[in-house]
């Protein structure tokens, strides 16, 4: 059940947390942040022991998240397959293969096949509790992955509070979050 004062305080800290992501990231390095995130992802994959043909969830980043362009390339180049989200007009999500032209869609379960989701967010807290962007995407998608899948969020540094976020019970918790400067399991 969606508690309405939760959903209230998550809506007022949406607009406060674009707001500060803006600001963020008028100060970064797109270009750094890209390969850093990337460098930081290859590692994480070969930590997880991720071989070539394993398949890690991740997502085309817009303007103000942080980038992940060179992460799909360089896990797509060490033969991982690469899928990423596509918003079906209910906001759940099915999944493409990132390099697939034609954007075939696998279905809402091909999470399942991910040792590692990497997720888009607002913010996180200490606690592992992530804010999105709410249309509830991926906690019903993180609902279907596999036991074993490592979760992150990619932030910006910055983005991971001390304050604790508000959270539903449907709310899907993060493992870890990764930015341009480091992952932190939390
Ligand atoms: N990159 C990315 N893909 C994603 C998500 C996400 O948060 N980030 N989603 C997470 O659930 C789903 C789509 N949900 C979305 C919900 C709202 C907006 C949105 O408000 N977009 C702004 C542009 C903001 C910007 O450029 O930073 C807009 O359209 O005005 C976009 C996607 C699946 N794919
Ligand atoms: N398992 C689910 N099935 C159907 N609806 C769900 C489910 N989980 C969450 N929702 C709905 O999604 C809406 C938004 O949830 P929430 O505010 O937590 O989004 P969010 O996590 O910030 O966004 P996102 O996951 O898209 O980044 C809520 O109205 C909630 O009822």
């Amino acid at each position: 059940m969606t508690d309405d004062a939760t959903s209230r305080a998550k809506a007022e800290l949406r607009p406060q947390l674009l707001a500060t992501r803006h600001a963020l990231c008028a100060a970064r390095d797109r270009s750094a942040d890209n390969h850093a995130v990337a460098t930081l992802a290859r590692r994480l994959v070969e930590d997880l022991g991720l071989a070539a043909g394993s398949t890690v969830a991740a997502y085309e980043a817009m303007r103000t998240e942080p980038p992940t362009a060179a992460t799909i390339d360089a896990l797509a180049a060490h033969g991982i397959r690469v899928i990423v989200p596509i918003t079906l007009p209910d906001n759940d999500l099915d999944w493409c293969v990132a390099e697939d032209e034609r954007r075939m869609p696998l279905g809402p379960d091909a999470i399942s096949t991910a040792g590692l989701v990497l997720v888009p967010g607002l913010a996180a807290d200490r606690s592992g509790v992530r804010l999105g962007r709410g249309g509830g995407s991926y906690d019903r998608a993180l609902a279907r992955r596999g036991t074993d899948a490592r979760v992150l969020v990619v932030l910006h540094p910055g983005e991971l509070l001390d304050a604790a976020l508000p959270a539903d019970d449907f709310d899907q918790p993060v493992d870890g979050v990764l930015t341009a400067d480091g992952v932190t399991l939390l």
